[in-house]
């Protein structure tokens, strides 16, 4: 997949700007501090799940004292060459394919498949289990309608049963109701979890020697309220039913796959407990690239990849097997404050100067 074409308008520090990225190339964005090279990845990844990653206020993207945004491209896949645009404002957004406009979110995400690794990523390990499902939820519901559709089924359903646990009387065969389904939901999310993390551990376990010289061996555990075995249906049951008297006294359900985690380790230690900076850039960086290979594996085409200021904080040994691990057919962006030498290179790489919300393309320099 690749981003042929990219537009704005009044987005965040640009006011009109428009670029053109070759296909496959790795392209870097080099410039000062506050250009505005963030901004170029952000807006791709905007156009790829409505969201950004760095506000939940869609409208702090829109150039002060301006009163709407947009963000426009042109995407190139296996399959078709489609446009996309957002127009956002105050108090709408705007959605368009193919030059039509869409009303729902789900017939426009997906039609731009990007994987971001930022620095704020590296709170995977330290923040809370929230985070951890968000990252894994972010990537199923992108492969998987089944456990996209699954999940929001669930999550319906958990807030229906604590508004039942918090009603009085208390409506007992309600609540039975509300379980049962919810194991039904949660013996395919358990699945899906627990098959997706083994399946991305065994791919970046491939990635992170290359990192680490081999010293270090990287796992991963996924942590939920029952052992996941073929009688995974009736431990869910016993769970529910030992656990009800302590839902009621709380009135609110204390076990589910709403409370999972998945921990991150090196040689069986947490990543939190004891990786440094670089180790923890690198398992992430190894978790970045091994989600391009299951797309890669399941599509047929390889997702585009945002690394937002990748490069502080990794030593040249690792910068350099970091781009020598960027699969060939895979367009890659990559911001960067750092001086960046060009022999790391040996593949097509094209660079821009980002300066005050204005973008430059300069002399494409290729060592191949
Ligand atoms: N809504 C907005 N309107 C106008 N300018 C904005 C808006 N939001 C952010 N900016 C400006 O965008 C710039 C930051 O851009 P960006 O985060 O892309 O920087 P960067 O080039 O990636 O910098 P760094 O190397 O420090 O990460 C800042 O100058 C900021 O003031």
């Amino acid at each position: 997949m690749n981003i042929r074409k990219l537009k704005f308008y009044h987005f965040r520090n640009y006011d009109k700007a428009s670029f053109s990225f070759e296909e496959n190339g790795i392209h870097i964005l080099r410039g000062n501090n506050a250009q505005g090279k963030t901004n170029v990845v952000e807006a791709i990844y905007f156009l790829s799940l409505l969201r950004s990653f760095r506000t939940s206020k869609p409208n702090l993207m829109i150039k002060h004292d301006e009163e709407m945004m947009m963000i426009e491209a042109q995407i190139e896949s296996k399959e078709r060459t489609e446009d996309l645009k957002v127009v956002l404002s105050e108090h709408k957004k705007q959605l368009f394919r193919f030059g039509q406009p869409v009303s729902t979110y789900s017939s426009f995400v997906g039609s731009l498949n990007a994987i971001l690794f930022c620095p704020d990523d590296l709170m995977l390990f330290a923040g809370a289990p929230s985070q951890r499902r968000k990252f894994i939820d972010t990537e199923l519901i992108k492969l998987s309608k089944t456990y996209t559709a699954t999940l929001s089924h669930y999550q319906k359903l958990l807030k229906d049963r604590n508004l039942a646990l918090k009603s009085t009387p208390v409506d007992r065969a309600l609540i039975q109701v509300y379980t049962d389904q919810m194991i039904e939901d949660e013996k395919i999310i358990i699945k899906q979890r627990h098959a997706f993390l083994k399946d991305l551990i065994e791919k970046s376990q491939s990635l992170y020697p290359f990192f680490d010289d081999g010293k270090e061996v990287m796992d991963a555990v996924y942590k939920t309220f029952v052992p996941i075995d073929e009688n995974l249906e009736q431990s869910l049951k016993e769970a529910y039913a030992t656990s009800l008297s302590k839902d009621l006294f709380y009135k609110t359900t204390q076990l589910g796959i709403h409370k999972d985690d998945f921990i991150f380790s090196l040689n069986g230690v947490p990543v939190i407990e004891s990786a440094s900076q670089g180790q923890k850039r690198s398992v992430l960086l190894s978790l970045k690239l091994g989600l391009a290979h299951i797309v890669y594996e399941k599509d047929g085409q390889y997702p585009i990849l945002l690394l937002d200021d990748v490069f502080s904080e990794l030593d040249e040994g690792r910068k350099r097997t970091l781009i020598q691990m960027l699969p060939e057919q895979m367009q890659i962006f990559i911001t960067s404050a750092e001086p960046i030498q060009t022999d790391w290179f040996k593949r097509k790489v094209f660079f821009y100067t980002i300066e005050n919300g204005t973008i430059k393309e300069e002399v494409h320099e290729r060592n191949e």
